[in-house]
């Protein structure tokens, strides 16, 4: 993952210094790109230990177009506890907005149904696209959306897919939007009868927290090892079939977890 190395030594090196909406600080960059070649390995940071339960359960949460954090409590996942309400909501966030985006008539749309739909008849299309900034319910949103708009892109028989986030938490968010993205690159892909191409990461504001750059400077002293596999169960051609189970990270090595306070 010396793609991820680079960005965090180059925020750490040349970023600029600006206050944020948490009053933690930051050194930020405004825009930035990775490449991830999905053949060549799963692009899991390993100069820190992933905790992929995390990872997985979230995906599968937003694909099941959640807006409370039920799901993730009962799977023993934490991340989201911060920004729900005391019943547990977050309002109208990521997989409402992908599951049924609300159209001016009333009628709901599913753009991940379609949008895997379209994969499958019109795989040239330049229009595959999900988009979670709804500018009508950002209001309403526990925490408006970070990772706000991708493309899927189809070629030569893979499917790639471009993530644009405009504000990017390195040390902790991004190691999961990459994750997350790369898995559901891989997923969408298995139910097309596609093969994986590429995942593509461009950031607007790329922040490293003033109190992140110990942990950052702990990484950077790390080599990086060789990547893990992902592994699909192999008969689930149905996204929204994907189980906790269908998914595994097989050979994952990293160097050992380092634990960071989040900006709230
Ligand atoms: N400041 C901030 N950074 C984020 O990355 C972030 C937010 N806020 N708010 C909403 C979501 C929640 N996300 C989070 C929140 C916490 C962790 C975190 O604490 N990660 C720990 C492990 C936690 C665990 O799996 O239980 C880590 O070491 O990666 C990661 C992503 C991503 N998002
Ligand atoms: O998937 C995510 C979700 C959130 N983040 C980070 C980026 C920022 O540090 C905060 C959000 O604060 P804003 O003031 O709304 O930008 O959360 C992330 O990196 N990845």
């Amino acid at each position: 993952m010396q793609q991820y190395l680079d960005l965090l030594r180059h925020v750490r090196d040349h970023g600029v210094e600006k206050s944020d909406r948490t009053g933690t600080g930051t050194l930020s960059c405004f825009g930035w790109q990775m490449r991830f070649d999905l053949n060549t390995g799963f692009p899991a940071v390993t100069t820190k230990k992933l905790h992929f339960r995390s990872i997985i359960h979230e995906l599968l949460w937003f694909l099941a177009g959640e807006s409370n954090i039920r799901y993730l409590k009962e799977n023993g996942v934490s991340i989201w506890d911060e920004w729900a309400d005391e019943n547990g909501e977050l309002g109208p966030i990521y997989g409402v907005q992908w599951r049924s985006w609300p159209a001016p008539n009333g009628q709901r749309i599913d753009q991940i149904a379609k949008v895997v739909e379209q994969i499958r008849q019109t795989p040239n299309s330049r229009r595959h696209l999900v988009t979670a900034w709804n500018p009508g319910e950002v209001d309403k949103m526990g925490l408006p959306p970070c990772h706000i708009l991708f493309q899927f892109y189809v070629a030569e028989g893979r499917l790639s897919c471009q993530l644009y986030q405009r504000s990017a938490d390195i040390f902790l968010g991004v190691p999961f939007n990459i994750a997350s993205y790369a898995l559901l690159t891989h997923m969408v892909a298995q139910v097309t009868g596609l093969k994986p191409g590429e995942f593509i990461h461009t950031l607007g504001d790329a922040h490293l927290y003033l109190n992140h750059l110990e942990q950052a400077d702990t990484q950077l002293s790390r080599s990086p090892l060789p990547l893990p596999q992902l592994r699909l169960n192999p008969d689930t051609h149905d996204l929204f079939a994907f189980r906790y189970e269908d998914i595994h990270i097989d050979g994952y090595q990293s160097h050992p977890h380092i634990p960071a306070p989040v900006a709230v």
